[in-house]
């Protein structure tokens, strides 16, 4: 190290600086030294256990140690035999960390053991080595001025003792913001020779607290720790504005020794010392132990004084070098072994030291100059600021972002009100089907004897199902929550929860390989049951991608869903819990829209469904004859019960069981369809529209909707579809669409006919029809209204489509086209395949320039007086104005009115000379089969309306 200054400074300071980023980690050294059997050892026969077979290794060689399960040899930096000389360990093992000292590195040595085991014995063997190598460096270079300072401090009991005052005062931890830990008040004394060093740390020995215990005469029952700073600086600049100075300490820290009070035979003062050891001892294995292991959380330093000064040495800037001291005595195995346990732990941990120069006041003011300069000619020559294209460039692309986050939150606003009427309406079906439920079951006449016995029972279930939507919901949350609950019910019927939604295969096989029995005896009757178990997928799967895991979930369906579900109440409360949680952050407004109301929707209708197929002992239902039930030992098992085992059954009908139909999300694949997914086609009845085209009416027809477009108002197409009725058609080409019902219910087997056409199939007429086919006509005037659907197009379906079973294929198919819609609405603009964009907006505007078609035809299709009973029907002011307009703005307003829905239909069919055409007319919102021929995409609504006007 020699004198620097001027430019030679700056280099200094650069390599300091470098010195500093890049200041190294490295493991702490750790050396073990075995002494010899003592005296006292060898007349008590003892017998050395321990034996160091190479410089690295430690052997445990005991013959009696058969089946013990600690390892025999420890490997270490360096291990040291009982006849080494402490000398040697200096050299070999503590000398190049405690050295670091001179070039301005903290370090520490520090003796770890039992009592006894000779870490006094060590340290001060170090500590002279140390301190005499010290004094020989600054022989060596006299250029630089040394100062050397020498403290010491004791922590016995926890408490900190000043070793070289003779005031018997504690001294206290400070934290500095610079310094780090320090011990306030501590006497600093300089060193001056070699003499006084041997004079301070007699006063140290002396000072110190020992005492005798039956292990060592001279047991130190305090941790020491003798702390050597050493600061130096160049003479050359002593006293000049570029002097810096080098400091750092080396720290020599004698451990307390642990001890088993059995052993040491400590009593009274040196029991309670031995406790404050041994904890003080512990917090430091622990803290080595956790540093060890990474730094991973709380590292607890400030469990004991010792761990606390000694942090910057456990894992700051320091180097560190631990000697464990061990005895070979077998007698003393168990705390061998521990020590060697702490060893292996500490050769873990890392440390991360660098130089620490100190820089005169001059020296900084020098330095801070230059800083300064150097920035001001940073500001003299900035960077040249952007060009004003760029600025425009990057304003263009803030506007369009925030035009676009600004149409999605108009769309989500949109999406998250229509949600809530829909959910509104859904609660007003619960309470219908409530009534409904309960009319039912008094209208049903069972065999009295079966019946007695089923009714009772089932009356008090039926209460819990249909009278309590508490029990309703709860049941339905209980379904979901199956899916995160298998492995410990146990139940076979589990999927997993990330279960592909598109295997229904699986997921039905594996519900109907079970008894109805087995299935309804799963559900217990508690509520809290139901309530855990939400919790459990609500807690393991807090945020998930609804995106992508709305295709994952069961059902189709979120947690979102699942709160929506367990929580309400089924009366005003269950809307306020549903809106509150549509409330929340977009994404769960976008499930909430997309698929929550839906979900529940679908949930909804399977209770409905299976209250009716318990209500209505109808011979074809799938499901146990209510007189099964009777003599099963789930008999008093509630309605609900069955409620959840439809749940998870599916529905009787092809069409009833949405879940299947949601479980394939509309957007997406009717985009860009790649090809059903396996089991999407098991929605659908049994289709054959392959060489067998004879056989439907509906196959030959050329004029369809589904070929040339959907239409949203009067001239609007959605030509996407076509790509959904060419995966379709591709689908029924390559024989994929199945019936789910074989999969579903054994009972159906009878449909293995694949190729027949439900419509001509009794067998797979869906088994409550009606009801079904009312279910459909809700969701579609629902879809309607929220797709701006052109008013011609819902009057001719409505009128078209009354309920004939042989209608179900169109309600299906123009359900799944509403849905796609509303879906492309939802996601914002969509490209439809021949580049024509359909928004939402655009949408609006055809149904409105549709409206004022509409309007004019009015004036032409009623005479005057027609027209003025309909305003008078309909509410509106003779004297008003734009009253045919005021009209038409009425109708189809309502869906949930059918009377209204009807006098709709019945006017608009009037103004556009709807004329009953047969199946012909149907065909228009069926399915072609044929090739979709480009010229045929002229043929939607513009041009038969056209015709027809
Ligand atoms: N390597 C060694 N060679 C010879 N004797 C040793 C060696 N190590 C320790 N001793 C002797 O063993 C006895 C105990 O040593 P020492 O006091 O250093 O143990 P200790 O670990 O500091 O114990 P405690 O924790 O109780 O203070 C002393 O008499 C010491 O001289």
């Amino acid at each position: 190290m020699g004198a620097i200054g001027g430019e030679k400074l700056k280099q200094v300071e650069k390599e300091q600086k470098a010195q500093t980023a890049g200041a190294r980690e490295e493991r702490i050294l750790v050396v073990v030294r075995l002494r010899p059997l003592s005296d006292k050892e060898i007349i008590a026969n003892e017998v050395a256990d321990w034996e160091c077979i190479n410089d690295n290794t430690i052997l445990y060689r005991n013959n009696l140690r058969e089946g013990s399960t600690f390892p025999s040899a420890y490997t270490f930096d360096r291990v040291f035999r009982g006849d080494c000389l402490t000398k040697q360990v200096y050299e070999e093992g503590a000398k190049e960390v405690a050295l670091s000292v001179v070039s301005g590195i903290n370090s520490t040595i520090f003796a770890y053991g039992q009592t006894s085991s000779g870490k006094t014995y060590t340290m001060t063997g170090i500590t002279e080595y140390t301190v005499a190598d010290i004094f020989d460096y600054i022989n060596r270079h006299k250029e630089r001025a040394f100062v050397l300072k020498f403290s010491a401090i004791e922590i016995y009991n926890e408490a900190i003792r000043d070793l070289l005052s003779s005031e018997n005062t504690q001294l206290k931890l400070r934290d500095d913001p610079e310094r780090g830990i320090i011990v306030e008040k501590v006497t600093e004394e300089v060193l001056r020779d070699w003499n006084h060093l041997k004079e301070l740390l007699a006063i140290c020995e002396a000072q110190r607290k020992i005492g005798e215990t039956s292990l060592n005469e001279r047991s130190s029952r305090s941790h020491q720790i003798i702390r050597l700073t050493i600061e130096s600086s160049a003479r050359e600049f002593l006293g000049k504005e570029n002097s810096t100075t080098l400091a750092a300490s080396v720290n020599f820290v004698d451990l307390a020794g642990s001890e088993r009070a059995s052993q040491s035979l400590s009593t009274g003062a040196r029991l309670k010392e031995g406790c404050h050891i041994n904890r003080s001892l512990l917090t430091l294995s622990t803290v080595i132990r956790k540093l060890s292991k990474g730094r991973q959380g709380h590292i607890n330093y400030r469990d004991s004084k010792l761990t606390r000064i000694l942090q910057p040495c456990l894992g700051g800037n320091a180097r560190t070098a631990i000697i464990c001291t061990l005895s070979p005595a077998r007698s003393h195995v168990e705390q061998t072994r521990n020590t060697l346990l702490f060893a292996c732990c500490a050769k873990e941990v890392a440390t991360k030291a660098q130089v620490n120069v100190v820089m005169s006041d001059k020296a900084l003011v020098k330095h801070l100059q230059r800083e300064v300069a150097r920035l001001e000619s940073e500001l003299k020559s900035p960077v040249p600021p952007p060009s004003n294209s760029d600025y425009a460039a990057l304003l263009r692309r803030k506007d369009l972002q925030i035009q676009k986050m600004e149409n999605d939150i108009r769309e989500l606003t949109k999406q998250r009100d229509l949600a809530q009427s829909r959910v509104e309406d859904l609660l007003s079906v619960i309470r219908n089907d409530k009534h409904s439920g309960q009319s039912a079951r008094i209208n049903y006449q069972p065999n009295q004897q079966e019946g007695d016995a089923w009714e009772d029972d089932y009356s008090a279930s039926e209460s819990s199902c249909l009278a309590d939507s508490n029990r309703l919901d709860v049941h339905v949350g209980k379904f979901n929550s199956i899916h995160c609950s298998d492995t410990e019910s146990g139940s076979n019927i589990e999927q997993p929860y990330h279960q592909p939604l598109n295997n229904h295969e699986d997921h039905s096989m594996s519900v109907s390989g079970q008894s109805l029995d087995e299935t309804l005896g799963e559900t217990a009757d508690d509520p809290d049951e139901y309530c855990k178990e939400v919790q459990c997928i609500e807690t393991e799967e807090p945020a998930r991608d609804y995106n992508s895991d709305s295709r994952g979930l069961p059902n189709g369906e979120s947690e979102g869903t699942l709160a929506l579900t367990v929580y309400g109440d089924g009366d005003g409360t269950d809307q306020e819990a549903m809106s509150t949680s549509m409330n929340g952050d977009r994404e769960a407004n976008h499930i909430q829209n997309g698929i929550a109301v839906d979900s529940l929707e679908q949930r909804l209708h399977h209770v409905q469904n299976t209250t009716d197929s318990l209500v209505s002992p109808d011979k074809s239902s799938p499901y146990p004859q209510l007189a099964d039930l009777s003599s099963s030992r789930s008999l008093n098992l509630s309605r609900s019960l069955s409620c959840r085992a439809d749940v998870m059954r599916g529905t009787s009908s092809p069409y009833a069981d949405r879940k299947h139909f949601e479980s394939t999300p509309p957007n997406g694949w009717e985009k860009i369809f790649p090809g059903r997914p396996h089991g999407y086609g098991k929605n659908f009845p049994l289709l054959n529209y392959g060489a067998n085209n004879g056989v439907l009416s509906r196959n030959n027809s050329q004029s369809s909707l589904g070929s040339a477009s959907i239409k949203t108002s009067v001239d609007e197409d959605i030509t996407s579809i076509q790509s959904f009725v060419a995966g379709f058609k591709k689908q029924l080409a390559n024989g994929q669409i199945q019936s789910t019902e074989l999969e579903v219910d054994e009972s159906r087997k009878s449909m293995k006919d694949v190729g027949l056409d439900p419509m001509h199939d009794a067998s797979s007429t869906p088994l409550h029809w009606p009801q079904e086919f009312e279910r459909l006509q809700r969701a579609i005037l629902e879809l309607w209204q929220a797709c701006n659907v052109s008013l011609v197009h819902r009057t001719y379906f409505f009128l078209l489509f009354k309920g004939d079973p042989a209608d179900s294929i169109y309600m299906e198919v123009e359900l799944r086209r509403l849905t796609f819609l509303k879906e492309s609405f939802s996601e914002g603009n969509q490209a439809a395949e021949d580049g024509r964009t359909l928004t939402l907006a655009s949408s609006v505007r055809s149904l409105h320039r549709e409206k004022q078609t509409l309007s004019r035809l009015l004036r032409k299709r009623f005479t005057e007086e027609e027209r003025e009973k309909l305003y008078k029907k309909w509410g509106i002011e003779l004297n008003s104005k734009q009253r045919r307009l005021q009209l038409v703005n009425q109708l189809w307003s309502n869906n949930k009115d059918m009377s209204h829905v009807k006098d709709s239909a019945a006017i608009v069919a009037k103004l556009i000379r709807f004329v009953e055409q047969g199946k012909a007319l149907k065909e228009m919102f069926g399915l072609s089969f044929t090739p979709p021929h480009p010229r045929r995409r002229s043929y939607g609504w513009k041009n038969s309306m056209a015709s027809l006007f």
